[in-house]
């Protein structure tokens, strides 16, 4: 009678136990009807455990995806294997509301679940549970920090006045190209930019207007080139411009429009009109450039041309 009692006795404070703790517990049987739904869930499903209880599962929750459910449990049912969902697979079983405050990043708690299989006596797996770990805290840091590195890898590629890439990151992608061009053989060009007499801009109008001047250069580039050409600040008012799949006449065609562009345009700063020109080396690659800024001081060769022929000029090496 008495080894009874301890036997109810525990299974109560068992009970007790599952309800308080601060994981999702649920069992089902192998027709996926629910037969625990522990505090945990009944709090943040909002549904007691009378509504659910020998109710079928995917009736309550139609966000899960049944095909993929049958397919995660069948190793479970059928070889007592646990599984195992992590958030970065699927971000969430069930779509309960985050409890964060308003102001947290995600408005759905992002979940690690573990299903294992529950045997009977004679070791047959009849029931499978179902844990479900809020882990939203975890995921929330994970992605800020992603978040963070991804800025700050752009920072550390991106030049600060213009937007463009900075010289560093502009030679990178430069010499990677390089390689993909010696091996396929395919056209390419590189263009060398530079605005003329840029010093007596700085000298008349001051160093913040000559600032805007390059910030002016870099978008009358960005809209005159294709998304697939790759444009960089070389250095102080010298730009540098990739053409991909690009031979000498089609650059040349774009050289001319970034110089007539720039010549047309007639930017004002703080009320006072400050035109503008640039001059443009332009050099086709060739399979003798084995080194990369072989080829590039070919443009910067062109871009010499240019400026002795009198500037506001294109010329191809
Ligand atoms: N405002 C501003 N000026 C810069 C920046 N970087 C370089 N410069 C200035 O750009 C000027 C470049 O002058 P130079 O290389 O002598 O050439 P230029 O006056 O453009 O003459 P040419 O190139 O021969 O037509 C210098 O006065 C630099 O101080 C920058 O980020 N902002």
């Amino acid at each position: 009678m008495s080894d009874d009692f301890s036997d109810i006795n525990a299974l109560h404070w068992q009970f007790d136990l599952l309800g308080s703790i601060e994981v999702g517990i649920t069992v089902l049987d192998r027709d996926f009807n629910v037969l625990v739904w522990n505090q945990f869930m009944e709090n943040n499903s909002g549904i007691l455990p009378s509504q659910i209880k020998y109710k079928n599962l995917f009736e309550f929750f139609p966000e899960i995806d049944k095909e993929w459910f049958l397919v995660k449990t069948e190793p479970v049912l059928n070889l007592k294997s646990p599984a195992f969902i992590i958030w970065e697979q699927r971000p969430y079983l069930f779509k309960f509301d985050t409890s964060r405050p308003i102001t947290s990043a995600s408005d759905f708690m992002y979940q690690n679940v573990t299903l294992f299989p529950l045997t009977s006596l004679e070791g047959v797996v009849e029931q499978i549970c179902i844990v479900v770990y809020d882990v939203t805290d975890e995921a929330l840091n994970k992605k800020g920090i992603e978040s963070l590195n991804q800025q700050l890898k752009q920072i550390s590629r991106v030049d600060g006045l213009t937007g463009v890439f900075n010289r560093r990151y502009w030679e990178e992608k430069f010499a990677l190209e390089h390689k993909r061009i010696l091996r396929n053989g395919s056209p390419a060009s590189v263009l060398m930019l530079d605005i003329d007499h840029f010093k007596k801009v700085n000298d008349t109008h001051g160093h913040p207007a000559g600032d805007y001047i390059i910030k002016t250069l870099a978008s009358v580039v960005m809209q005159s080139i294709r998304e697939t050409d790759v444009a960089g600040r070389y250095g102080g008012e010298e730009f540098a411009v990739l053409l991909p799949e690009t031979n000498a006449e089609n650059s040349l065609i774009v050289a001319e429009r970034i110089r007539e562009n720039c010549e047309k345009l007639l930017p004002v700063y703080e009320g006072i009109d400050i035109p503008f020109t640039v001059s443009v080396g332009v050099a086709e690659f060739d399979s003798s450039y084995i080194d990369h800024m072989g080829w590039l001081e070919k443009a910067d060769q062109a871009l010499y041309t240019s400026k002795k022929a009198g500037r506001n000029k294109v010329s191809k090496f």
